[in-house]
Protein backbone atom coordinates (compact mmCIF):
# COMPACT_ATOMS: atom_id res chain seq x y z
CA UNK A 1 0.00 0.00 0.00
CA UNK A 2 1.58 3.31 -1.19
CA UNK A 3 -0.13 6.00 0.75
CA UNK A 4 -1.69 9.14 -0.82
CA UNK A 5 1.09 11.42 -1.26
CA UNK A 6 4.13 11.51 0.33
CA UNK A 7 3.28 14.49 2.70
CA UNK A 8 4.70 16.64 5.06
CA UNK A 9 1.52 17.54 6.67
CA UNK A 10 1.57 15.85 10.45
CA UNK A 11 -2.17 14.57 9.42
CA UNK A 12 -0.55 11.67 7.24
CA UNK A 13 1.06 8.37 8.00
CA UNK A 14 4.77 9.44 7.38
CA UNK A 15 6.26 6.47 5.28
CA UNK A 16 10.11 7.38 5.50
CA UNK A 17 9.96 9.48 9.13
CA UNK A 18 11.26 7.70 12.02
CA UNK A 19 8.17 7.71 13.50
CA UNK A 20 8.53 5.29 16.51
CA UNK A 21 4.97 3.83 15.33
CA UNK A 22 6.42 2.69 12.09
CA UNK A 23 8.91 -0.01 13.99
CA UNK A 24 5.34 -1.82 15.12
CA UNK A 25 4.43 -1.94 11.70
CA UNK A 26 7.75 -3.94 10.85
CA UNK A 27 7.23 -5.57 13.64
CA UNK A 28 4.33 -7.10 12.24
CA UNK A 29 4.67 -11.00 10.67
CA UNK A 30 2.47 -10.69 8.51
CA UNK A 31 1.56 -7.18 7.28
CA UNK A 32 -2.46 -7.02 6.62
CA UNK A 33 -3.60 -6.13 3.62
CA UNK A 34 -6.22 -3.79 2.33
CA UNK A 35 -8.03 -3.68 -1.02
CA UNK A 36 -11.18 -2.92 -2.19
CA UNK A 37 -13.70 -4.57 -4.23
CA UNK A 38 -16.19 -3.05 -7.37
CA UNK A 39 -18.91 -4.37 -9.15
CA UNK A 40 -18.59 -3.56 -13.19
CA UNK A 41 -20.46 -3.48 -16.56
CA UNK A 42 -17.49 -4.52 -18.50
CA UNK A 43 -17.31 -2.55 -21.50
CA UNK A 44 -14.86 -0.57 -23.77
CA UNK A 45 -15.30 2.68 -24.53
CA UNK A 46 -14.92 3.83 -28.38
CA UNK A 47 -14.57 7.51 -27.96
CA UNK A 48 -15.72 9.52 -31.42
CA UNK A 49 -15.81 13.46 -31.75
CA UNK A 50 -19.41 14.20 -33.10
CA UNK A 51 -21.47 16.47 -34.66
CA UNK A 52 -24.32 17.18 -32.59
CA UNK A 53 -26.45 16.01 -35.88
CA UNK A 54 -25.59 12.49 -35.47
CA UNK A 55 -26.84 12.42 -31.86
CA UNK A 56 -30.22 13.59 -32.92
CA UNK A 57 -30.33 11.10 -35.83
CA UNK A 58 -29.47 8.49 -33.59
CA UNK A 59 -32.02 9.52 -30.93
CA UNK A 60 -29.38 9.94 -28.38
CA UNK A 61 -29.94 12.58 -25.52
CA UNK A 62 -27.00 15.00 -25.26
CA UNK A 63 -24.96 13.93 -22.06
CA UNK A 64 -26.87 10.79 -21.48
CA UNK A 65 -25.99 6.72 -21.74
CA UNK A 66 -28.33 5.06 -23.40
CA UNK A 67 -28.55 1.50 -24.26
CA UNK A 68 -28.79 1.06 -28.10
CA UNK A 69 -29.53 -2.72 -29.83
CA UNK A 70 -27.67 -4.68 -31.83
CA UNK A 71 -28.75 -3.22 -35.32
CA UNK A 72 -27.88 0.65 -34.25
CA UNK A 73 -24.86 -0.15 -32.55
CA UNK A 74 -23.47 -1.79 -36.03
CA UNK A 75 -24.65 1.26 -38.32
CA UNK A 76 -23.26 3.41 -35.55
CA UNK A 77 -19.60 1.55 -35.94
CA UNK A 78 -19.85 1.93 -39.26
CA UNK A 79 -20.73 5.56 -39.92
CA UNK A 80 -17.99 6.29 -37.32
CA UNK A 81 -15.40 4.18 -38.75
CA UNK A 82 -16.19 5.05 -42.47
CA UNK A 83 -15.73 8.83 -41.21
CA UNK A 84 -12.53 8.20 -40.12
CA UNK A 85 -13.97 9.55 -36.39
CA UNK A 86 -12.82 6.88 -33.84
CA UNK A 87 -9.80 8.63 -32.05
CA UNK A 88 -9.29 6.23 -29.06
CA UNK A 89 -10.93 2.51 -27.56
CA UNK A 90 -9.43 1.75 -24.62
CA UNK A 91 -11.22 -0.29 -21.20
CA UNK A 92 -14.46 1.89 -19.55
CA UNK A 93 -16.92 1.68 -17.20
CA UNK A 94 -17.24 4.01 -14.24
CA UNK A 95 -16.27 1.19 -12.00
CA UNK A 96 -13.90 -0.60 -13.69
CA UNK A 97 -12.11 3.13 -14.34
CA UNK A 98 -12.47 3.77 -10.81
CA UNK A 99 -10.95 0.23 -9.13
CA UNK A 100 -7.89 0.74 -12.03
CA UNK A 101 -6.66 4.06 -10.67
CA UNK A 102 -7.18 3.16 -7.39
CA UNK A 103 -4.81 0.42 -8.04
CA UNK A 104 -2.49 2.65 -9.99
CA UNK A 105 -2.86 5.31 -7.25
CA UNK A 106 -2.61 3.46 -4.01
CA UNK A 107 0.13 0.26 -5.77
CA UNK A 108 -2.07 -2.23 -4.50
CA UNK A 109 -5.16 -4.58 -5.45
CA UNK A 110 -8.16 -3.98 -6.03
CA UNK A 111 -11.04 -6.66 -7.02
CA UNK A 112 -13.46 -6.57 -10.02
CA UNK A 113 -16.62 -8.48 -10.61
CA UNK A 114 -17.81 -8.55 -13.77
CA UNK A 115 -18.43 -10.69 -16.71
CA UNK A 116 -15.15 -11.83 -19.16
CA UNK A 117 -15.46 -13.54 -22.62
CA UNK A 118 -14.87 -17.28 -22.49
CA UNK A 119 -13.24 -17.45 -25.65
CA UNK A 120 -11.17 -14.25 -26.24
CA UNK A 121 -9.26 -13.89 -29.76
CA UNK A 122 -5.75 -11.41 -29.87
CA UNK A 123 -7.29 -8.05 -31.03
CA UNK A 124 -11.17 -8.48 -29.47
CA UNK A 125 -12.48 -5.89 -27.31
CA UNK A 126 -12.35 -7.99 -24.04
CA UNK A 127 -8.82 -8.85 -25.36
CA UNK A 128 -8.30 -4.91 -25.09
CA UNK A 129 -9.91 -4.62 -22.15
CA UNK A 130 -7.51 -6.56 -19.73
CA UNK A 131 -4.19 -5.50 -21.69
CA UNK A 132 -5.47 -1.90 -20.32
CA UNK A 133 -6.45 -2.62 -16.93
CA UNK A 134 -3.79 -2.77 -14.40
CA UNK A 135 -2.38 -6.01 -13.19
CA UNK A 136 -3.29 -5.21 -9.67
CA UNK A 137 -6.65 -5.16 -10.70
CA UNK A 138 -7.89 -8.74 -9.46
CA UNK A 139 -9.69 -10.21 -12.73
CA UNK A 140 -10.09 -13.81 -10.84
CA UNK A 141 -13.48 -13.80 -9.61
CA UNK A 142 -14.62 -12.37 -13.40
CA UNK A 143 -17.70 -14.43 -14.04
CA UNK A 144 -16.97 -16.12 -17.94
CA UNK A 145 -20.10 -16.07 -20.33
CA UNK A 146 -20.83 -16.93 -23.72
CA UNK A 147 -20.16 -13.74 -26.41
CA UNK A 148 -18.57 -10.47 -26.23
CA UNK A 149 -18.55 -7.67 -23.37
CA UNK A 150 -20.14 -4.11 -23.72
CA UNK A 151 -18.93 -1.52 -26.05
CA UNK A 152 -19.55 1.80 -24.98
CA UNK A 153 -19.46 4.48 -27.67
CA UNK A 154 -18.47 7.74 -26.33
CA UNK A 155 -19.60 10.68 -28.76
CA UNK A 156 -17.93 13.40 -28.04
CA UNK A 157 -19.58 16.97 -29.29
CA UNK A 158 -18.22 20.35 -30.27
CA UNK A 159 -18.92 21.40 -26.14
CA UNK A 160 -17.10 19.33 -24.84
CA UNK A 161 -20.14 16.88 -23.45
CA UNK A 162 -20.00 13.56 -23.85
CA UNK A 163 -23.24 11.36 -24.64
CA UNK A 164 -22.62 7.71 -23.82
CA UNK A 165 -24.69 4.50 -26.51
CA UNK A 166 -23.99 1.42 -24.86
CA UNK A 167 -24.44 -1.80 -27.06
CA UNK A 168 -24.44 -4.15 -23.80
CA UNK A 169 -23.35 -7.49 -25.00
CA UNK A 170 -23.22 -10.02 -22.21
CA UNK A 171 -22.04 -7.05 -19.53
CA UNK A 172 -25.44 -7.33 -17.81
CA UNK A 173 -25.29 -11.07 -17.64
CA UNK A 174 -23.51 -11.44 -14.29
CA UNK A 175 -24.95 -13.60 -11.73
CA UNK A 176 -25.40 -13.22 -7.76
CA UNK A 177 -23.20 -16.44 -7.01
CA UNK A 178 -20.13 -15.19 -8.57
CA UNK A 179 -20.34 -12.39 -5.96
CA UNK A 180 -17.42 -13.83 -3.37
CA UNK A 181 -18.63 -13.19 -0.31
CA UNK A 182 -15.72 -13.05 1.66
CA UNK A 183 -14.15 -11.14 -0.81
CA UNK A 184 -16.30 -8.61 -0.46
CA UNK A 185 -16.43 -8.65 3.46
CA UNK A 186 -13.14 -8.68 3.80
CA UNK A 187 -12.78 -5.46 1.30
CA UNK A 188 -12.06 -1.96 3.04
CA UNK A 189 -14.91 -0.74 0.64
CA UNK A 190 -17.42 -2.08 -2.54
CA UNK A 191 -18.22 0.38 -5.23
CA UNK A 192 -21.02 0.47 -6.92
CA UNK A 193 -22.47 2.20 -10.02
CA UNK A 194 -26.25 3.52 -10.64
CA UNK A 195 -25.96 2.00 -13.99
CA UNK A 196 -26.34 -1.52 -11.97
CA UNK A 197 -29.37 -1.31 -11.47
CA UNK A 198 -31.15 -0.92 -14.87
CA UNK A 199 -30.69 -4.47 -16.46
CA UNK A 200 -33.51 -6.30 -18.07
CA UNK A 201 -35.32 -8.83 -17.04
CA UNK A 202 -33.23 -12.17 -17.54
CA UNK A 203 -30.15 -10.14 -16.75
CA UNK A 204 -28.44 -11.21 -13.49
CA UNK A 205 -26.27 -7.74 -12.89
CA UNK A 206 -29.22 -5.56 -10.51
CA UNK A 207 -29.37 -8.73 -8.24
CA UNK A 208 -25.65 -9.35 -8.11
CA UNK A 209 -25.01 -6.25 -6.60
CA UNK A 210 -28.04 -6.18 -4.02
CA UNK A 211 -26.37 -9.35 -3.01
CA UNK A 212 -22.91 -7.73 -2.71
CA UNK A 213 -24.63 -4.74 -0.95
CA UNK A 214 -26.12 -7.72 1.97
CA UNK A 215 -22.56 -8.86 2.16
CA UNK A 216 -20.87 -5.64 2.71
CA UNK A 217 -23.42 -4.69 5.04
CA UNK A 218 -23.51 -7.77 7.20
CA UNK A 219 -19.46 -7.11 7.62
CA UNK A 220 -19.71 -2.99 8.25
CA UNK A 221 -18.16 -2.72 5.01
CA UNK A 222 -19.05 1.11 3.67
CA UNK A 223 -21.04 0.81 0.22
CA UNK A 224 -19.63 3.44 -2.35
CA UNK A 225 -22.25 4.42 -5.33
CA UNK A 226 -21.66 6.62 -8.05
CA UNK A 227 -24.69 8.22 -9.85
CA UNK A 228 -23.27 7.92 -13.74
CA UNK A 229 -26.08 10.52 -15.41
CA UNK A 230 -28.57 12.52 -14.39
CA UNK A 231 -30.95 11.21 -16.63
CA UNK A 232 -31.20 7.87 -14.41
CA UNK A 233 -31.71 9.42 -11.53
CA UNK A 234 -34.03 12.29 -13.09
CA UNK A 235 -36.68 9.00 -13.71
CA UNK A 236 -37.28 8.04 -9.99
CA UNK A 237 -35.43 10.44 -7.46
CA UNK A 238 -37.08 9.46 -4.38
CA UNK A 239 -36.74 5.83 -5.19
CA UNK A 240 -32.79 6.83 -5.96
CA UNK A 241 -33.18 8.59 -2.08
CA UNK A 242 -34.55 5.66 -0.80
CA UNK A 243 -31.73 3.05 -2.54
CA UNK A 244 -29.03 5.37 -0.51
CA UNK A 245 -30.66 5.73 2.95
CA UNK A 246 -31.05 2.11 3.31
CA UNK A 247 -27.92 1.25 1.51
CA UNK A 248 -24.95 3.62 0.94
CA UNK A 249 -22.64 5.26 2.70
CA UNK A 250 -20.43 7.39 0.48
CA UNK A 251 -22.06 8.96 -2.67
CA UNK A 252 -20.24 10.20 -5.43
CA UNK A 253 -22.01 12.53 -8.23
CA UNK A 254 -21.53 15.70 -9.96
CA UNK A 255 -23.39 19.02 -9.79
CA UNK A 256 -26.46 17.91 -12.31
CA UNK A 257 -26.76 13.96 -11.06
CA UNK A 258 -27.25 15.77 -7.56
CA UNK A 259 -29.87 18.13 -8.70
CA UNK A 260 -31.61 15.41 -10.21
CA UNK A 261 -30.97 13.73 -6.87
CA UNK A 262 -32.21 16.69 -4.37
CA UNK A 263 -33.54 19.13 -6.54
CA UNK A 264 -30.75 21.70 -5.36
CA UNK A 265 -28.81 23.34 -8.02
CA UNK A 266 -26.91 24.90 -4.92
CA UNK A 267 -24.12 22.04 -4.55
CA UNK A 268 -23.56 22.91 -1.07
CA UNK A 269 -27.63 22.45 -0.61
CA UNK A 270 -27.59 19.16 -2.36
CA UNK A 271 -24.63 18.11 -0.06
CA UNK A 272 -26.75 18.98 2.82
CA UNK A 273 -29.84 17.30 1.95
CA UNK A 274 -27.98 14.41 0.72
CA UNK A 275 -25.81 14.05 4.01
CA UNK A 276 -29.54 13.05 5.32
CA UNK A 277 -29.49 10.08 3.01
CA UNK A 278 -25.90 8.75 3.65
CA UNK A 279 -22.62 9.53 5.48
CA UNK A 280 -20.14 11.35 2.90
CA UNK A 281 -20.07 13.14 -0.36
CA UNK A 282 -17.83 13.58 -3.13
CA UNK A 283 -19.55 16.26 -5.49
CA UNK A 284 -17.63 17.42 -8.76
CA UNK A 285 -18.47 20.42 -10.09
CA UNK A 286 -15.99 20.39 -13.86
CA UNK A 287 -14.47 23.73 -14.39
CA UNK A 288 -15.76 24.93 -10.57
CA UNK A 289 -13.68 21.93 -9.20
CA UNK A 290 -15.30 20.26 -6.28
CA UNK A 291 -16.62 19.41 -2.78
CA UNK A 292 -16.90 16.97 0.14
CA UNK A 293 -18.88 17.00 2.35
CA UNK A 294 -20.55 14.83 5.61
CA UNK A 295 -20.23 14.33 9.30
CA UNK A 296 -18.14 14.82 12.37
CA UNK A 297 -18.57 14.76 15.80
CA UNK A 298 -18.55 17.90 17.63
CA UNK A 299 -16.01 16.88 20.27
CA UNK A 300 -13.56 15.91 17.51
CA UNK A 301 -14.13 19.13 14.75
CA UNK A 302 -11.49 21.00 13.74
CA UNK A 303 -11.45 24.77 12.46
CA UNK A 304 -9.61 25.56 9.31
CA UNK A 305 -6.88 27.72 8.79
CA UNK A 306 -7.78 28.84 5.44
CA UNK A 307 -9.99 31.51 4.55
CA UNK A 308 -13.80 31.04 5.15
CA UNK A 309 -15.84 30.77 2.10
CA UNK A 310 -19.39 32.41 1.24
CA UNK A 311 -21.44 30.30 0.22
CA UNK A 312 -25.21 29.31 0.70
CA UNK A 313 -24.15 28.14 3.92
CA UNK A 314 -22.13 31.06 4.89
CA UNK A 315 -18.60 29.86 6.34
CA UNK A 316 -19.44 26.64 5.19
CA UNK A 317 -15.78 25.52 5.13
CA UNK A 318 -15.12 26.24 9.03
CA UNK A 319 -14.65 22.82 9.72
CA UNK A 320 -13.20 21.40 7.12
CA UNK A 321 -10.21 20.16 8.57
CA UNK A 322 -12.12 17.24 10.83
CA UNK A 323 -11.98 13.62 9.76
CA UNK A 324 -14.80 12.13 7.90
CA UNK A 325 -16.91 10.13 10.34
CA UNK A 326 -20.33 7.76 10.35
CA UNK A 327 -23.00 9.41 11.37
CA UNK A 328 -24.03 7.01 13.82
CA UNK A 329 -20.32 6.97 14.98
CA UNK A 330 -20.87 10.86 16.10
CA UNK A 331 -22.29 11.48 19.67
CA UNK A 332 -23.29 15.04 18.36
CA UNK A 333 -22.87 14.81 14.53
CA UNK A 334 -21.88 18.11 12.73
CA UNK A 335 -22.26 18.50 8.96
CA UNK A 336 -19.09 19.68 7.48
CA UNK A 337 -18.37 21.06 4.11
CA UNK A 338 -15.07 21.55 2.32
CA UNK A 339 -14.32 23.10 -1.03
CA UNK A 340 -11.54 23.19 -3.73
CA UNK A 341 -10.80 24.65 -7.35
CA UNK A 342 -9.77 22.86 -10.11
CA UNK A 343 -5.70 21.98 -9.38
CA UNK A 344 -3.88 24.76 -11.30
CA UNK A 345 -7.06 26.00 -12.71
CA UNK A 346 -7.15 22.89 -14.77
CA UNK A 347 -4.39 21.70 -17.36
CA UNK A 348 -4.18 24.00 -20.66
CA UNK A 349 -5.66 21.73 -22.90
CA UNK A 350 -8.85 19.37 -22.21
CA UNK A 351 -10.04 17.26 -25.29
CA UNK A 352 -12.72 15.82 -22.74
CA UNK A 353 -13.77 15.32 -19.59
CA UNK A 354 -15.05 12.04 -19.45
CA UNK A 355 -13.26 9.88 -16.70
CA UNK A 356 -12.56 12.89 -14.39
CA UNK A 357 -15.06 12.11 -11.78
CA UNK A 358 -14.68 8.65 -11.30
CA UNK A 359 -10.58 9.80 -10.71
CA UNK A 360 -11.04 11.83 -8.22
CA UNK A 361 -13.81 9.20 -6.41
CA UNK A 362 -10.37 6.51 -6.85
CA UNK A 363 -8.51 8.73 -4.46
CA UNK A 364 -10.81 9.23 -2.17
CA UNK A 365 -11.21 5.33 -1.87
CA UNK A 366 -7.26 5.74 -1.81
CA UNK A 367 -8.05 7.57 1.06
CA UNK A 368 -10.04 5.58 2.36
CA UNK A 369 -8.44 1.96 2.46
CA UNK A 370 -5.09 3.95 3.74
CA UNK A 371 -7.05 4.43 6.88
CA UNK A 372 -7.92 0.86 7.32
CA UNK A 373 -4.47 -0.30 6.42
CA UNK A 374 -3.04 2.34 9.29
CA UNK A 375 -5.75 1.58 11.18
CA UNK A 376 -4.58 -2.54 11.00
CA UNK A 377 -0.95 -2.30 11.00
CA UNK A 378 -0.53 0.58 13.70
CA UNK A 379 -3.82 -0.27 16.09
CA UNK A 380 -1.78 1.91 18.78
CA UNK A 381 -2.11 4.97 16.81
CA UNK A 382 -4.09 7.88 18.14
CA UNK A 383 -6.16 8.54 14.99
CA UNK A 384 -7.91 5.45 15.93
CA UNK A 385 -9.18 6.02 19.59
CA UNK A 386 -11.84 7.16 17.69
CA UNK A 387 -13.51 5.47 14.27
CA UNK A 388 -12.73 7.77 11.19
CA UNK A 389 -14.05 6.83 7.57
CA UNK A 390 -11.48 8.34 6.05
CA UNK A 391 -7.50 8.54 6.79
CA UNK A 392 -7.51 12.65 5.96
CA UNK A 393 -9.49 16.04 6.31
CA UNK A 394 -12.08 16.84 4.39
CA UNK A 395 -9.75 19.52 3.00
CA UNK A 396 -6.70 17.14 2.49
CA UNK A 397 -9.15 14.74 0.53
CA UNK A 398 -10.72 17.31 -1.58
CA UNK A 399 -6.86 18.63 -2.47
CA UNK A 400 -5.95 14.88 -3.91
CA UNK A 401 -9.17 14.12 -5.35
CA UNK A 402 -9.01 17.33 -7.23
CA UNK A 403 -5.25 16.36 -8.30
CA UNK A 404 -6.04 12.97 -9.25
CA UNK A 405 -8.86 14.41 -11.61
CA UNK A 406 -6.43 16.76 -12.96
CA UNK A 407 -4.15 14.23 -14.04
CA UNK A 408 -7.15 12.23 -15.64
CA UNK A 409 -7.69 15.05 -17.64
CA UNK A 410 -3.65 15.35 -18.90
CA UNK A 411 -3.17 12.38 -19.52
CA UNK A 412 -6.12 12.35 -22.08
CA UNK A 413 -8.07 8.84 -20.57
CA UNK A 414 -10.43 7.63 -18.38
CA UNK A 415 -7.52 5.64 -17.21
CA UNK A 416 -4.32 6.37 -16.13
CA UNK A 417 -1.25 4.73 -16.96
CA UNK A 418 0.95 5.79 -14.14
CA UNK A 419 0.75 7.24 -10.68
CA UNK A 420 0.95 10.88 -9.66
CA UNK A 421 4.81 12.24 -9.94
CA UNK A 422 6.93 10.29 -7.50
CA UNK A 423 8.61 13.74 -6.87
CA UNK A 424 5.62 15.50 -5.97
CA UNK A 425 6.82 16.09 -2.40
CA UNK A 426 3.67 17.18 -0.58
CA UNK A 427 1.07 18.35 -2.27
CA UNK A 428 1.23 21.76 -0.81
CA UNK A 429 4.59 22.54 -2.51
CA UNK A 430 3.04 21.58 -6.32
CA UNK A 431 -0.32 23.38 -5.90
CA UNK A 432 1.96 26.89 -4.72
CA UNK A 433 5.91 26.36 -5.58
CA UNK A 434 4.44 27.00 -9.62
N1 LIG B 1 -13.23 22.40 -17.48
C1 LIG B 1 -12.50 22.07 -16.41
N2 LIG B 1 -11.50 22.85 -15.97
C2 LIG B 1 -10.77 22.51 -14.90
N3 LIG B 1 -10.97 21.39 -14.17
C3 LIG B 1 -11.95 20.58 -14.53
C4 LIG B 1 -12.79 20.86 -15.67
N4 LIG B 1 -13.69 19.87 -15.79
C5 LIG B 1 -13.42 18.99 -14.78
N5 LIG B 1 -12.38 19.42 -14.02
C6 LIG B 1 -11.83 18.73 -12.83
O1 LIG B 1 -12.27 17.38 -12.83
C7 LIG B 1 -13.14 17.12 -11.73
C8 LIG B 1 -14.28 16.21 -12.13
O2 LIG B 1 -14.93 16.73 -13.26
P1 LIG B 1 -16.47 16.58 -13.57
O3 LIG B 1 -17.28 17.31 -12.57
O4 LIG B 1 -16.62 16.97 -14.99
O5 LIG B 1 -16.71 15.02 -13.37
P2 LIG B 1 -17.87 14.08 -13.86
O6 LIG B 1 -18.92 14.84 -14.58
O7 LIG B 1 -18.27 13.27 -12.70
O8 LIG B 1 -17.04 13.17 -14.88
P3 LIG B 1 -17.17 11.62 -15.31
O9 LIG B 1 -18.58 11.20 -15.05
O10 LIG B 1 -16.81 11.63 -16.75
O11 LIG B 1 -16.18 10.87 -14.52
C9 LIG B 1 -13.60 18.51 -11.27
O12 LIG B 1 -13.94 18.46 -9.90
C10 LIG B 1 -12.36 19.35 -11.55
O13 LIG B 1 -11.39 19.17 -10.55
O1 LIG C 1 -24.10 2.08 -18.65
C1 LIG C 1 -22.94 2.22 -18.24
N1 LIG C 1 -22.37 1.33 -17.38
C2 LIG C 1 -21.10 1.43 -16.90
N2 LIG C 1 -20.28 2.42 -17.26
C3 LIG C 1 -20.76 3.35 -18.13
C4 LIG C 1 -22.07 3.30 -18.65
N3 LIG C 1 -22.25 4.39 -19.46
C5 LIG C 1 -21.08 5.06 -19.45
N4 LIG C 1 -20.19 4.45 -18.66
C6 LIG C 1 -18.77 4.80 -18.39
O2 LIG C 1 -18.64 6.02 -17.71
C7 LIG C 1 -17.24 6.34 -17.79
C8 LIG C 1 -17.00 7.79 -17.42
O3 LIG C 1 -17.43 8.01 -16.14
C9 LIG C 1 -16.86 5.98 -19.24
O4 LIG C 1 -15.53 5.50 -19.30
C10 LIG C 1 -17.92 4.94 -19.62
O5 LIG C 1 -17.33 3.69 -19.94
Amino acid sequence: MKFPGQRKSKHYFPVKTRDPLLAQLTQLPEPFTTYISGIDQTLVDIEAKVEDELLTRYQLPKGNSTLINDEQAHALYTELQANGLISDEFAGGTIGNTVHNYSILADDRSVLFGVMSKNIEVGSYSYRYLCHTSSKVDLNYLQPVDGPIGRCFTLISECGERTFAISKGAMDKLTPDYINKEVVQGGSALVLTAYLMRASEGDGITDAAMTAIQFAKEADVPVVLTLGTRFLIAEDPVWWQNFISEHVTILAMNEDEAEALTGHKDPLLACEAALEWCDMILLTAGPVGLYTAGYADDAEKRETSHQLLPGSIPEFNRYEFSRPKNKADCENPLKVYAHISPYMGGPERIRNTNGAGDGALSALLHDLSANTFHKANVPGSSKHKRDGLCYSSFSQICKYANRVAYEVLAQHSPRLSRGLPEREDSLEESYWGR
